[in-house]
């Protein structure tokens, strides 16, 4: 596709409805089955959602893939996280041979983790790394905006672009995920603009931020925020001038699966920044984003609420990657298998608990 805002208002014209008609025959079939009427609570609701997705009443999770947007942020010049661009290097290699978390996690959940470099610092040349930089990380938010509008419109683009491709593939469902050193600061600084909340109310301490830290990393996103004048109804403006790659490719993804009617989980802080991001620029991809667990940043929660999305795992967790993401796939599999299996009443002879239905 062309890397246009004209090109990126189609794709998001052609973002098709779920199917309701199949989404009320799932809720039917569900009060068929020999347990108290909704008792499996919102695990119902996801298989009727994933119904109204495929456009089936039979619907199965098929091939799962992690995508794992990587990028580098200006930012980190300011001192606003502990390390730099060499852990993102390292850890992305790290995702190609099952040495980093989501690795680990997404193997046991059965699924593939895809990093892809949308902006790293350093060209790596690992094998298994997708390779779509569009620049070598952004430029420091604090001088100057990150990146150019073009190059935001790209980043969103490529994460269209990733789920199609990997849609072609044969991956079907989809977690989300991030690497960069420095995307808490960025992700902050988008939530403050698209919650229109004071930067201090929405940030943490990141990967593990010191308070003297904590205390400049807000000071910057509040100076950021204040010199760049980003436009809150103009979201790949919001991106551009104090977002990242990762984000922004990340919000493309959320479109993209909407486009492709594929479902796509949100991660922790940084990728429910990026849903949210996706959802201003298109409303209609919301029915196929589902939330998973809930960040312990501030804002974790609060991104969440202005999805409209109630997490379904609250660990404490504050890690990225994909983590979380990856670890719901499990309970989106236990939802199908509860669909699949459970016998409606007439099966096993309930008819005397007639009330229950
Ligand atoms: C070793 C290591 C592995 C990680 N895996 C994910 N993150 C997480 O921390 C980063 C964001 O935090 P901040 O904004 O404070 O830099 C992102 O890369 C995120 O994925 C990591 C961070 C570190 C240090
Ligand atoms: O919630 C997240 O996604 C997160 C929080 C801190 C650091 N890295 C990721």
């Amino acid at each position: 596709m062309e890397y246009t805002q004209n090109a990126l208002a189609e794709v998001i014209r052609q973002i098709p409805s779920p199917d309701k008609e199949i989404m009320d025959e799932i809720y039917r079939q569900w009060d068929k089955k020999a347990k108290p009427l909704g008792s499996l609570g919102r695990l119902e609701d996801i298989v009727a959602a994933l119904g109204g997705i495929y456009g089936t009443v039979h619907p199965s999770t098929g091939k799962k893939g992690v995508i794992v947007m990587a990028a580098d942020n200006g930012v980190v010049a300011e001192g606003v996280a502990q390390s730099d661009y060499h852990v993102t290097t390292q850890v992305t290699c790290n995702m190609t041979c099952q040495d980093a978390t989501v690795s680990i996690l997404a193997h046991m959940n059965g699924a593939q983790v895809f990093p892809v470099d949308i902006g790293m610092y350093e060209d790596v040349t690992c094998p298994g790394i997708i390779d779509r930089k569009i620049r070598h990380g952004t430029a420091n938010m604090a001088k100057e905006p990150a990146m150019t509008r073009e190059e935001t419109l790209a980043a969103i683009c490529t994460g269209i672009e990733i789920v199609a491709e990997l849609k072609e593939k044969g991956f079907c469902f989809f977690a989300t995920g991030e690497m960069g050193i420095g995307n808490t600061t960025t992700s902050s600084a988008v939530a403050s603009v698209l919650l229109d909340c004071p930067p201090e109310t929405v940030t943490g301490r990141g990967a593990g931020l010191s308070s003297e830290g904590l205390s400049k990393k807000i000071r910057t996103i509040k100076n950021a925020i204040h010199d760049r004048k980003p436009d809150p109804k103009d979201i790949v403006d919001v991106l551009g001038k104090v977002g990242g790659l990762d984000i922004a490719g990340l919000a493309g993804c959320f479109i993209g699966a909407a486009r492709w009617r594929v479902p796509i989980v949100i991660d922790g802080f940084i990728s429910s920044v990026a849903a949210l991001a996706a959802v201003r620029l298109a409303p209609t991809c919301r029915p196929y984003i589902f939330p998973s667990h809930c960040s312990a940043e501030p804002a974790g929660k609060m991104v969440l609420e202005a999805l409209g999305m109630e997490p379904y795992i609250y660990a404490g967790m504050y890690l990225g990657e994909g983590t979380g993401a990856v670890m719901a796939f499990h309970l989106f599999d236990t939802a199908l298998e509860a669909y699949n299996k459970i016998p409606e009443f007439e099966d096993v002879h309930i008819e005397a608990y007639e009330h229950l239905k």
